[in-house]
């Protein structure tokens, strides 16, 4: 899967996933009513509403980006339903070829991580079939626990050909509070980063291991470091856009190929009509804006990285 996301960037030229993160506050109310109408006020109506609206913007996007990144969180709040649509949006993105990246941020003790595993891009054994359950190309993991909180996800990926990203340094406001600490004198993002490096040694593909990590855009000389930590990790770079993140803080999670990371946008990208900048397109258009966005985006990358060159 590594080598389909690398070659898929390479043919769009866009280092960039659109994130559905689909909170129904940024749902455009035409969408919202005819669920409603079709659901009534339930779990079913939101998450009808949801699919209704990813489906808008997937058709929108999926020729000039490689992947996606849905965010299960924004259908686990609607309980089963929800996480239907979860599904149903992994599948059609799928169908339009694009790699989809499901970030649960999981990981646990080695046997809860293994059914973690085998859910997300596994499969799981019911008497003498197997299923692959929600069946991403790509999933987040949390390394909090360790190695045998890891190793499980990493097994299922040599199998299955899939790929993880692994939290080494994240966006947020107090990302530092535990990820800066100083461990024997080095920060403990950077002893992760070198076990992110030391796990993807025997996952490579042809020139990318398929075990990479997680660097916000919010903390670009964090950033440029890791790149140098872990040269063959490719690093997904959340917090450009709503959390902050410009084209310019991006370059130095590259390597020298032009490749090595890829930024992710969420709600910059799927809720663009609610920006002044895009205003003049009206939510009915909404899926527009966000193809300008993501236009936008890419431009703001590729500028950013060739003033550098
Ligand atoms: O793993 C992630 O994707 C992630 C890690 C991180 O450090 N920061 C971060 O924002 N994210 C996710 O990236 C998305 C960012 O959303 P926006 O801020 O709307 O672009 C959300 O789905 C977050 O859960």
């Amino acid at each position: 899967m590594i080598n389909k996301l690398t070659e898929k960037i390479r043919k769009t030229h866009a280092p960039i996933v659109v994130g559905l993160d689909p909170m129904l506050n940024y749902i455009p109310k035409h969408i919202q009513d005819a669920a409603f109408k079709e659901c009534g006020e339930t779990l079913e109506g939101a998450a009808e509403a949801v699919w209704q609206f990813n489906k808008a913007i997937v058709d929108a996007t999926h020729d000039l980006i490689p992947a996606v990144k849905p965010q299960i969180a924004m259908y686990e709040q609607f309980g089963i339903p929800g996480l239907m649509a979860f599904k149903k949006t992994v599948d059609y993105c799928k169908e339009k070829d694009l790699v989809v990246i499901g970030d649960i941020k999981r990981g646990d003790i080695g046997s809860t991580s293994a059914a973690y595993a085998a859910g997300h891009i596994g499969r799981v054994q019911v008497g003498s079939k197997e299923y692959a359950g929600f069946d991403e190309d790509f999933v987040t993991v949390n390394p909090y626990l360790g190695s045998d909180g890891v190793n499980p996800f990493i097994d299922v990926c040599k199998k299955e050909k899939k790929g993880l990203f692994i939290l080494v340094k994240t966006s947020n406001p107090s990302s530092g509070e535990f990820q800066d600490q100083l461990v024997n004198g080095r920060p403990l993002y950077e002893l992760v980063g070198e076990k992110v490096a030391e796990w993807g040694q025997e996952c490579m593909g042809d020139s990318y291991s398929y075990i990479g990590a997680v660097v916000g855009a919010t903390y670009p000389e964090m950033g440029k470091i890791l790149r140098r930590i872990m040269p063959k990790a490719y690093i997904l770079v959340p917090g450009y856009g709503a959390q902050g993140g410009q084209g310019k803080d991006l370059v130095h999670f590259f390597n020298e190929d032009g490749l090595g990371a890829i930024v992710n946008s969420s709600r910059g990208i799927i809720a663009a009509y609610k920006q002044e900048k895009y205003a003049e397109i009206g939510e009915a258009n909404f899926a527009d804006a966000s193809r300008r966005a993501v236009e936008d985006m890419i431009a703001d990358i590729d500028g950013a990285l060739k003033a550098v060159k």
